[in-house]
């Protein structure tokens, strides 16, 4: 098979609270081998299950802001009253590997990761079908308390404002549809001619043989 050679590139999915980007995240991840998450320091504290160094780096306030002042996050933000921020090394060395990097981030770190790494950022913006579902899965969900949901709930409207900023946008409705939607795009980012820093190499041989 032949295989050209392409820059990695950085997959961000944004949503409402409870809109399905962890969900989904995880059947990326699961069905294809070449993309890897990256996983956000937080100063929130661990929901029921959520595993420190999987789902997030659970750290304290003091920790998150000695991260931010060596500038060792890539963007962060402040979210529901909590820290959040990208770990710039991981990201960093997956890219020098030819590895696809996953974000599940807010619109102001998808912001900040425009700033500065815009020709390698796909942003994609994941919708709930309805209001009334959203509250439903962050009810279904059941790791959060009455407060925290209705909290998220509030915000939903703010953040779903964001989606023009956004390169995609998906409504999850149907988990498998809203998934193999996700694959396609990841599929055709990964054939833009600019990631693929191998084209003028195999032209060039190609022509040479004509
Ligand atoms: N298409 C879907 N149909 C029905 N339920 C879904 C669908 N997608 C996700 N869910 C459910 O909705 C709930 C919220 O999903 P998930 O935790 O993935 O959301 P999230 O966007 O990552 O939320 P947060 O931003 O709070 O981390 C979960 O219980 C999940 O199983
Ligand atoms: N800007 C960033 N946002 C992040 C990061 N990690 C997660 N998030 C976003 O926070 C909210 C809440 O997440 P939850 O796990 O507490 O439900 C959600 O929108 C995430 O996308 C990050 O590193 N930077």
């Amino acid at each position: 098979m032949t295989d050209i050679p392409r820059r990695g590139l950085l997959l961000v999915m944004s949503s409402p609270s409870g809109a399905g980007k962890t969900t989904l995240s995880r059947r990326l991840l699961a069905s294809d081998s070449n993309i890897t998450m990256s996983v956000s320091v937080t100063t929130r504290a661990p929901r029921p299950g959520e595993v420190d160094g999987k789902d997030y780096h659970f750290i304290s306030h003091e920790e998150f802001g000695r991260l931010r002042d060596r500038g060792d996050l890539l963007e962060y933000a402040e979210v529901f009253g909590n820290f959040y921020g990208t770990p710039k090394r991981p990201v960093v060395e997956a890219l020098q590997a030819g590895r696809d990097v996953l974000f599940d981030i807010d619109w102001q770190g998808t912001q900040q990761l425009g700033a500065t790494m815009e020709e390698d950022l796909v942003r994609i913006f994941i919708l709930p079908p309805s209001a009334e579902e959203l509250r439903d899965r962050l009810i279904g969900r059941a790791q959060d308390s009455a407060s925290t949901v209705a909290k998220r709930m509030a915000k939903a409207a703010d953040e779903i404002s964001h989606w023009p900023e956004y390169d995609y946008v998906i409504v999850n409705e149907d988990i498998d549809l809203a998934n193999a939607e996700i694959e396609a795009i990841l599929r055709a980012e990964r054939l833009k001619r600019r990631r693929r820093v191998g084209l003028s190499e195999f032209v060039r041989r190609l022509t040479k043989g004509l």
